[in-house]
C-alpha cells in the first residue's frame, strides 16, 4: 500500500454530534510544542541524555512522539490498513463481535447518537486482547483475511517498543533498568481500535470524537492515520493537536504510571476532535502489568516529602470500576482520582 491517503472509510459518512458542553474549548497551541523523542538515542552514548529527555516529557507533559523506532512502515499501514478494512466490512464478523459487556476480551462496539431524530454513527470501535498472541489471535476477526498477521505483527512490534520505552521510563524515575522488568514482560497488552466518521458540520463542528479522558495503563502507544489526537498541556492547560507524521508513534502516560511513580509523571488527558477533513482510525495499544498484579507506588519514591499519595490497585480492579462508570467512557481521571490517597 503506498499511502494512507487510500484508508477511507467510504460508507461512514455519517455526521456525529455530542453535547457542545463535554468539549473542551480551550486553545491550541503551536504543533512544536510536543516533545520528539528520538528512540534510537537509547543505543549507546547518548542513553543517558535521551533517559533524561523521555523523563522531561513523561514530568511535564506526560505525553511524547516517539521517532526512528524499528517498526517498519509497512508494519504500521498494514495494522491501519486492516483495522480500517474491518471496519469498512459488511461481514458477520462484526454482528459476532458486537457485545456491550466490557469485560469480554474482544468487542466490538458502535456509538450511536441521534441527530435530529436520526440515528448516525459517532465511533466504531473495537478491543482485543494481544499478549500473549497465541492466547488471543483465534478470537480476533477473521475477515478481512490479512487481519490476524497484520494486527498480530504489529502488536509484537508496538509491544517491543512498549517494553523498551517502560524500561527508559523506569531509568527516568531512578528506578533502575530492572524495575518491574518481568513483570512488564509478562504483562497484558489490550488494543482498541477506532473509527471516527468525517464530520459533516460545517465550522465549527459541533461533534465529538472521544470526551478527555486519561488511559489504564502504564503506557499507551497510539498510531493514527491522520491528525486528531489533542493532548491536555497540564501547564498552559490547552490542548496540543499531535501532529501527524506517517511513521510516528505517540506514548501517553497512563494511570499505573502515575502511580509507580507517586504522581511525579501525570497521567496524559487526551481527546479526540471530530474530522472535518477525512475519516479517521487510530490503534491504542495500552500496556500495563498482568490483569491480577498489584500496582504500588515504588518505595524508593516515598520520603517523608512525599508520602504515599495512590492506593495499591491492579487491572481487575479496573475493570471492576468500569460497570459502575457506565463503562463506554471514562471522563478525564475519574479512575485514577479513586486511587489518590487524599
Ligand atoms: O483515537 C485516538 O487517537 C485515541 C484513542 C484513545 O484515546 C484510546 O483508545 O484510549
Ligand atoms: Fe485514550
Amino acid at each position: 500500500m503506498s499511502s494512507l491517503q487510500s484508508l477511507r472509510l467510504a460508507h461512514l459518512h455519517h455526521s456525529h454530534t455530542k453535547g457542545a458542553t463535554t468539549r473542551h474549548s480551550l486553545m491550541r497551541t503551536s504543533l512544536s510544542a510536543v516533545p520528539v523523542i528520538d528512540i534510537r538515542g537509547l543505543e549507546g552514548a547518548s542513553r543517558f541524555s535521551t533517559i533524561s529527555d523521555i523523563g522531561k516529557a513523561c514530568r511535564e507533559k506526560g505525553y511524547f512522539q516517539v521517532a526512528n523506532h524499528n517498526i517498519p512502515s509497512s508494519t504500521l499501514y498494514g495494522a491501519l490498513h486492516v483495522a480500517s478494512a474491518f471496519f469498512d466490512s459488511e461481514t458477520d464478523e462484526k454482528q459476532r463481535l458486537m457485545s456491550d459487556d466490557i469485560t469480554k476480551p474482544v468487542r466490538f462496539h458502535m456509538i450511536k447518537e441521534m441527530v435530529i431524530g436520526e440515528e448516525k454513527i459517532q465511533r466504531l470501535f473495537l478491543k482485543h486482547y494481544a499478549h500473549p498472541l497465541e492466547e488471543w489471535i483465534h478470537m480476533w476477526p477473521s475477515e478481512p483475511l490479512e487481519y490476524r498477521n497484520n494486527m498480530g505483527t504489529y502488536s509484537v512490534e508496538v509491544r517491543k517498543l512498549a517494553l523498551q520505552v517502560m524500561e527508559a521510563i523506569m531509568e527516568s524515575l531512578g528506578l533502575g533498568r530492572g524495575y518491574l522488568k518481568n513483570q512488564m514482560h509478562d504483562g497484558f497488552q489490550v488494543m482498541a481500535l477506532h473509527a471516527y466518521p468525517l464530520c459533516e458540520h460545517t465550522n465549527p463542528c459541533p461533534s465529538f470524537g472521544i470526551a478527555p479522558h486519561s488511559d489504564y495503563s502504564i503506557i499507551t502507544i497510539v498510531l493514527q492515520s491522520s491528525p486528531g489526537l489533542e493532548e491536555l498541556d497540564p501547564k498552559t492547560n490547552t490542548w496540543e493537536l499531535l501532529p501527524h507524521r506517517y511513521d510516528s508513534l505517540c506514548v501517553h502516560v497512563g494511570n499505573y504510571l502515575e502511580v509507580i511513580s507517586n504522581g511525579l509523571y501525570k497521567s496524559a488527558v487526551h481527546q479526540v476532535s471530530s474530522n472535518r477533513d477525512s475519516d479517521r482510525v487510530s490503534i491504542a495499544s495500552l500496556h500495563s502489568l498482568s490483569i491480577d498484579e498489584q500496582v504500588c507506588v515504588a518505595d524508593k519514591l516515598i520520603t517523608e516529602c512525599t508520602p504515599k499519595g495512590y492506593k495499591d490497585s491492579n487491572l481487575r480492579d479496573f475493570l471492576r470500576f468500569l460497570p459502575i462508570n457506565k463503562g463506554q467512557h471514562l471522563q478525564c481521571n475519574d479512575y485514577i482520582d479513586t486511587l489518590k490517597i487524599k
